[in-house]
């Protein structure tokens, strides 16, 4: 079998052409301009390059984008002022910081610092609760976006064996909470999983967020299963996925590749969260069609 590929470049820009007509609808009939802050601590040549494509992309959308740039030796309490100044401007609807911070910064007291209904990034700890328990909650862009991508591919995902590889809180913890939510049985994989191939062999659906070039191989995937590769790894200046695509696409149904497949799905899910968070603090409807 060769795999469908699961074109995210083509997906997201659906979802920001989406987008732009939400805005264009809340500047027409309500005067509402939604904002995206981005807070950059230090200068990490990849977060520079995701932070300057995430401002174009914001403002292609017909937003406002703000970029807030700390030097690297700046301290948590300089870093937090400005996390509230953002959470006290009005024209501020959505605040992200990259991640990760420098050591000396307390990453878990400035997220949650973050004003929990500007939180686009779905890790302030009340939203991270809030998808728990099935409530209404900013939802993280990266495991957004490949459930956007599974239900466009697989409509119902009930019943389905779904295994994440990766734990963490920006995506393995929450993309196993979404799965879930689809009524996926769910197995969440990690560092000291026995046996992981066998593991990944009983999966309708695999996620692979590990960090590990070319980690998940051909020989682990059930055929016809769908193979969604949230791993970005830089490799000899080239971007690897944590899946090695070649092997897999021979077994898969469907797969992501990378660049081209998450990657642009999480910033256009970003955009996503924006106008959502905007039109709740206006006490207008949700949009549709840009969150679960
Ligand atoms: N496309 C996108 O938009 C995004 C891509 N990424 C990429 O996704 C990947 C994962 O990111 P992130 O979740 O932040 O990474 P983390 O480093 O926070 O987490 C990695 C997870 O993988 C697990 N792991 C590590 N080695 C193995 C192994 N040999 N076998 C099984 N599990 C293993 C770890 O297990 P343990 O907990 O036991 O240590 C951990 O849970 C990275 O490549 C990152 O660059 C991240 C965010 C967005
Ligand atoms: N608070 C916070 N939120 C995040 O969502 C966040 C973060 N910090 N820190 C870093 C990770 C990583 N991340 C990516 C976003 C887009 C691409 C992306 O667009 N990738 C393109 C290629 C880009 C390139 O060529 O470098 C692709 O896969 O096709 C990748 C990775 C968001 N993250």
């Amino acid at each position: 079998m060769t795999a469908t590929v699961i074109d995210g470049k083509a997906f997201a820009a659906t979802v920001r052409e989406k987008v732009a007509g939400h805005v264009a609808r809340l500047s027409e009939e309500h005067g509402i301009v939604p904002g995206l802050a981005v807070v950059l601590v230090g200068e990490d040549p990849a977060s520079q390059v995701y932070v300057r494509s995430k401002g174009k992309q914001t403002v292609a959308a017909g937003m406002k984008s703000v970029e807030r740039k700390l030097e690297v030796d700046k301290s948590e309490s300089e870093l937090l002022a400005v996390v509230e100044e953002l959470n006290a401007d009005p024209s501020i609807h959505g605040i992200l910081v990259q991640l990760p911070l420098p050591a000396h910064i307390d990453a878990e007291a400035v997220i949650n610092a973050i004003d929990p209904a500007k939180d686009v990034d779905g890790f302030h700890i009340l939203n991270v609760g809030r998808l728990g328990t099935g409530q209404k909650a900013m939802v993280p862009c990266t495991p957004l976006g490949c459930l956007m991508m599974l239900r466009d591919h697989h409509g119902s995902l009930s019943g389905l064996d779904a295994v994440v590889i990766g734990r963490s809180n920006i995506v393995g913890k929450p993309m196993a909470q979404l799965l879930l939510g689809e009524s996926c049985t769910v197995t969440i994989a990690h560092s000291r999983t026995k046996d992981l191939p066998e593991v990944v062999r009983r999966a309708d659906i695999v996620v692979a967020a590990v960090g590990r070039p070319k980690m998940v191989t051909g020989d682990w995937i059930k055929p016809g299963a769908t193979v969604i590769d949230v791993g970005i790894n830089r490799v000899e200046d080239r971007l690897v996925g944590d899946v090695d695509y070649e092997s897999c696409a021979e077994r898969a149904g469907a797969i992501t590749p990378v660049p081209g497949g998450v990657g642009p799905m999480t910033i256009a899910c970003l955009l996503a969260n924006t106008v959502t968070a905007c039109c709740r603090a206006n006490g207008l409807a949700e949009p549709e069609g840009l969150t679960v």
